[in-house]
């Protein structure tokens, strides 16, 4: 089917110098929650987008494979066959929003070929193959637009290759899985259980098609890694990054947490250090006082610290079908107003210049300084808390905090909860490993790392 958008702006729009320029064609690939999202926010605030443009914007082609309902695209001529929008030289932009790193992969490298530039919501793709794709891109001279990859409508991506270039950035911490932090937030206050809140999750189309990505840390790795790059000039290492997920984290530590005054979130983290960068995503203990303690639900923020301007945060909807949409728009109305610029003269896709990134070492895990909150569960026997103190001691691991109830009664275990100091990974994991052989423990000790944050 193929037919004329209807117009309520003129397909030209006057420019700053009086004269009119033509419109900016769209082709969207995929409508699920982003693509139906950008066409209903992209038909709602057309006016504002093309005086900010300078120039109509027009979505001329849509490939999906099936009508979605949640949005409207009579008048738009949409194929079944999204090779087709990469093929369609009446499109100047295309927008995958299909997710995976396959097929995706090739849309985008076809895309390339025939000279469009692109937008994508898709940070898997951009983590694992985004260096092969910005080489591809840049050959061409085309942009690859990607704000909508990292915590969906916070623009990140502009801040930190853009509003922060002129600082040395020291480290970042995000939480930036909008479905893991949803989990734990209704898990703390409503007392639901993990797998309640992730169904709810996904209803509300903040998932992952596959959603233990979301559930495992790998999604919030991607986005991870793509920030990391651009703080710090290094290549995407997707690869190289320490994750962990939020799926062994229980209604029981989140209540311990609270009770030493901490919030436990999914953090990714990435740090500058002497000998590497670390980057690493896991459950954190953070002390209540900070403010990123305290966003919740699909809410997203990260800090970002520059040796410049100090500490600076960055809040807002992390997922959702019109939040990410306002990213998915800022790349369209960002490559639109560049169109027709010099490809040296646009804003880098890797933050800087081609060449100019360093090989950073990324720091091995066993080398990562950090203090742990410890649960052992042990056999309400007299000497315990001396062993576990001496094993500790002699890895050079003090405790500053420490919770022992009564146990239950007819228990015969009893939950031990340890704030230790600052320690290596390493030497951290050698005391836990002693500690589990000790008579008096059972099972698993559970270790979450601590965070000051400040
Ligand atoms: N949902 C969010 O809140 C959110 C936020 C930020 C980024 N993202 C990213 O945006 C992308 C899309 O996510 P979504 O939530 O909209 O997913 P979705 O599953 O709702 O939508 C994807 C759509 O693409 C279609 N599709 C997949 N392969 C196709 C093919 N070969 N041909 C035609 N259509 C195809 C699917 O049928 C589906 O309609 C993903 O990369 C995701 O990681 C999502
Ligand atoms: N599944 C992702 C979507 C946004 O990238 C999340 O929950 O954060
Ligand atoms: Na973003």
């Amino acid at each position: 089917m193929s037919a004329t958008i209807e117009q309520t702006t003129p397909a030209t729009t006057p420019d700053t110098s009086g004269e009119s320029r033509r419109a900016v064609r769209i082709g969207i690939c995929g409508l699920g929650t982003v693509g139906s999202g950008t066409v209903n926010v992209m038909a709602r605030n057309r006016d504002e987008i093309a005086a900010r443009c300078g120039r109509p914007v027009e979505i001329v082609q849509i490939g999906a494979r099936r009508d979605n309902p949640a949005c409207d695209t009579s008048g738009v001529d949409v194929s079944r066959e999204i090779f087709d929008v990469a093929a369609n030289p009446e499109v100047d932009v295309l927008v995958e929003l299909i997710g995976g790193t396959t097929v995706a992969r090739e849309l985008v490298l076809a895309a390339i070929a025939s000279g469009k530039h692109v937008v994508t919501a898709n940070k898997a793709l951009i983590a694992e193959h985004g260096n092969e794709l910005f080489a591809a891109a840049a050959e061409k001279g085309v942009t690859i637009a990607y704000e909508a990859a990292v915590a969906g409508g916070i623009p990140i991506i502009k801040s930190l290759r853009e509003g922060l270039v002129g600082n040395r950035i020291q480290w970042l911490a995000g939480i930036i899985n909008g479905t893991g932090n949803y989990i734990l937030t209704e898990m703390r206050e409503k007392g639901r259980s993990f797998e309640e809140a992730l169904r709810q999750a996904q209803d509300l189309g903040y998932a992952e098609a596959d959603p233990t990505f979301d559930v495992e840390g790998i999604d919030a790795a991607h986005k991870l890694v793509i920030m990391a790059s651009l703080a710090f000039s290094m290549p995407l290492a997707f690869d190289k990054v320490y994750t962990e997920g939020i799926s062994g984290v229980s209604s029981e530590d989140i209540r311990y947490a609270d009770e030493l005054g901490y919030r436990i979130k999914h953090l990714g983290i990435a740090r500058g250090t002497e000998k590497g960068v670390e980057l690493r995503v896991h459950p954190t203990l953070i002390p209540q006082r900070r403010l990123i303690a305290n966003v919740n639900g699909v809410m997203n923020a990260i800090l970002v610290s520059g040796d410049a301007v100090g500490p600076t945060l960055y809040y807002g909807a992390g997922a959702g079908a019109e939040a990410t949409a306002s990213a998915v728009i800022a790349d369209i109305v960002d490559v639109a107003r560049t169109l027709e610029s010099r490809p040296e003269e646009r804003v880098p896709l890797a933050g800087v210049a081609r060449g100019s990134q360093g090989g950073t070492r990324v720091l091995p895990m066993d080398e990562v300084v950090t203090s742990y909150y410890l649960r052992i569960s042990a056999h309400d026997k007299p000497g315990v808390m001396s062993q576990v103190a001496s094993i500790c001691s002699d890895q050079g691991i003090s405790i500053e905090a420490l919770i022992q109830h009564e146990p239950a009664e007819g228990e015969a275990l009893v939950p031990v909860v340890i704030l230790t100091s600052r320690a290596r990974e390493a030497r951290l994991r050698e005391a836990v490993a002693q500690i589990e052989a000790l008579d008096t423990v059972e099972g698993e000790v559970v270790r979450i790392r601590v965070e000051p944050l400040g």
